[in-house]
């Protein structure tokens, strides 16, 4: 096989895999589609078929009762003919939308499925961003797959009909006018038509083929969408983000930023867009005109000489003129339909992208004191940086065990916890539950063990009790339990709707706004409510007032019962509650022991933060 025919056998694989993402997403839409196609590609013809007869006849025997037949025939079929079309564009509209909307949704599913390390990997963020600006900002991609093949059916039962049609109405001599010139040799004349055709629709087809080739070049390098994606939805309009660009006065700057890095680059590309468009189209148009004063005179000559009829010189024009801009269409639509497999190649690799929430073993048997994590000389670096987030790090966490975490800002605490749960995956060593390795178990039942208040917690714009569940039905007595556990149940008993009352305005605009103590409580309480056996504390009462910090501690030791804690705070003295505290530095342990051995050590770590923080509060 060559190289060509093998990107062939590729590029056809890649259209036919997105076809089949188009019918599972959007029965119907392709089938409907290419039959509009069709029944478009005959619509001209007529009118043209028809013409030519009614001239014909009008120069000819002029029978009245047959002209109005074909006056009526040609009404009558074109009409019929468009109300087709209608109703098939009718459902094409309505299930081009439902494609659209599930194609934003499948997207969703793959982003959300895809490992959390990914998510937190520029490469897939990057990708992620060119995906979704060639789909939705330049129609690139599998939206616009359905749109290229409708072209390519249409214009080429469009240039079939104009071959037949052509070739019909040449070759029919009127008169037998014989004569070894072209415009009286019938074959002849045909051949030098077709053979003028075909140099210019080579040139328009290379001129179509660079301009594609270009036009997708431009695009390549686009990655204005993810700025513009970041300023728009994470900055300028996030009401938290106002407050700092009030006070800061952030606005010159982040228009400026939006100008520079998203709108600009932006505008570069579709002005470029559009000169390549003018030059290689351009061109294209000046050839059609010059294929169309070619076709005049000739058609016209063999009329003159009597070689065809006045019909056939509507006919052959009209064929020829929709023949030539049928061809171009259909090279046009065959390169992009091939550049476009650059964007689905970049879809594909996004939605391959393996992920082992799909699947893996059971969760080992738990024993009689519950669970043991271990983590074994585990190491970790964050794609694209250099230096280790953690190092070499052993260490045991079991049911029962309280471990505090402490350590400087950056000293890889919070990167321990995500290790823990599994949402990233160690580069060296392993981490086991109960002796099995924790990367080849199930990934959903795994992270299910554990319930986590994360240092950057969020809630959504759902009610209260959909919050504090994470589901849509919930047990309101267990909902209330973890709201008063956590501090905050009097307070939602006081809001209108109670536990059906909407937190933030983005969807309810009635919904409640909390402060961050609030959002922290209402965090706790979402832990508490899924009562897993491994509860993990990222700087949990980092926004609480003491009273509330000292409530929650009271209630610690009943809130965990036999579960394994984990728990990370920067406050020293509310660590001490807890069986052992690892010392945390450039993400390795550096001291593991209790409150009081730890302080023993007057030259080591703990002693220092300790010390620092005491005298703090002296
Ligand atoms: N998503 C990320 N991508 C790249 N580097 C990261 C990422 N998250 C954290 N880091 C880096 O990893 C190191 C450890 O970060 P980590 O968040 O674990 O620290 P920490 O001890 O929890 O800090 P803090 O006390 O400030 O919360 C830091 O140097 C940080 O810059």
């Amino acid at each position: 096989m060559t190289r060509n025919m093998h990107k062939t056998m590729t590029d056809l694989r890649m259209i036919k895999r997105a076809c089949g993402i188009i019918r599972e997403l959007s029965p119907g839409l392709l089938g409907f589609s290419i039959t509009k196609a069709i029944i478009d590609a005959f619509i001209p013809y007529i009118a043209i078929f028809m013409s030519a007869l009614i001239i014909d006849e009008l120069v000819g025997n002029k029978d009245f009762e047959l002209l109005m037949i074909y006056a009526f025939a040609a009404a009558g079929g074109t009409l019929m003919i468009s109300i087709t079309a209608e109703l098939f564009s009718k459902r094409i509209n309505v299930l081009s939308a439902m494609f659209e909307v599930r194609v934003k949704n499948y997207l969703n599913q793959v982003r959300l499925s895809m490992d959390f390390t990914m998510l937190e990997d520029p490469k897939y963020m990057e990708l992620h961003a060119r995906i979704i600006g060639t789909m939705f900002m330049v129609n690139g991609g599998i939206t616009s797959v359905v749109g290229l093949l409708t072209k390519i059916f249409e214009n080429a039962v469009s240039v079939i009909i104009a071959v037949i049609i052509i070739q019909k109405s040449i070759t029919a001599s009127k008169s037998s006018a014989a004569g070894s010139s072209v415009i009286h040799n019938p074959i002849l004349f045909f051949l030098l038509l077709m053979a003028v055709i075909i140099v210019c629709i080579a040139i328009t087809v290379r001129n179509s083929k660079t301009a594609s080739k270009k036009e997708f070049g431009l695009f390549q390098n686009a990655s204005t969408n993810r700025y513009l994606d970041y300023y728009h939805y994470h900055y300028m309009e996030d009401d938290q983000a106002a407050k700092d660009i009030h006070i800061f006065d952030q606005r010159k700057l982040i228009i400026n930023e939006v100008l520079s890095k998203g709108r600009l680059p932006w505008m570069n590309i579709v002005n470029g867009r559009y000169s390549l468009m003018q030059r290689y189209f351009g061109a294209n148009a000046v050839i059609a005109v010059f294929i169309g004063g070619f076709a005049y005179v000739f058609v016209g000559l063999r009329a003159l000489a009597g070689s065809i009829s006045l019909g056939s010189v509507i006919t052959s024009y009209a064929s020829i003129i929709r023949l030539v801009s049928s061809v171009s269409d259909l090279s046009v639509s065959l390169t992009q339909i091939k550049s476009n497999n650059n964007y689905l190649n970049m879809f594909f690799e996004y939605i391959d992208t393996p992920s082992r929430q799909h699947d893996g073993k059971e969760l080992p048997e738990q024993r009689n004191d519950g669970w043991e994590l271990e983590f074994h000389e585990v190491s970790f670096r964050y794609p694209s940086c250099e230096t280790y987030a953690i190092h070499n790090l052993s260490m045991k966490i079991s049911s029962k065990s309280r471990i505090a975490i402490v350590g400087t800002n950056g000293s890889g605490k919070t990167t321990l916890i995500k290790l823990l749960c599994g949402l990233n995956q160690p580069d060296r060593g392993s981490i086991t539950l109960n002796g099995k390795d924790i990367n080849e178990l199930d990934y959903n039942a795994y992270t299910n063990l554990f319930s986590v208040v994360f240092q950057d917690f969020k809630l959504f714009a759902f009610p209260i009790g959909e919050n504090v569940s994470a589901s849509r039905d919930y047990e309101d007595e267990k909902v209330w339990h973890s709201l008063d556990v956590a501090g905050i149940g009097n307070k939602v008993r006081n809001l209108p709707l109670k536990l059906k009352q909407s937190i933030y305005k983005n969807v309810e605009l009635d919904g409640r706004d909390l402060s961050g103590g609030e959002e922290q409580k209402m965090a706790i309480a979402r832990a508490l409510y899924k009562d897993a056996p491994i509860m993990i504390f990222d700087e949990p009462t980092a926004a609480l007032d003491p009273v509330a910090e000292y409530e929650i501690y009271s209630k610690f030791n009943e809130i965990i019962g036999d579960k394994a804690a984990v728990f990370v705070s920067h406050r020293l003295s509310s660590c001490r509650f807890c069986d052992h505290i690892a010392v945390f530095h450039n993400g390795e342990i550096v001291q593991f022991g209790n409150h009081e051995e730890l302080l023993e050590d007057s030259e080591g770590k703990y002693y220092e933060l300790w010390s620092a923080q005491a005298q703090y509060y002296k």
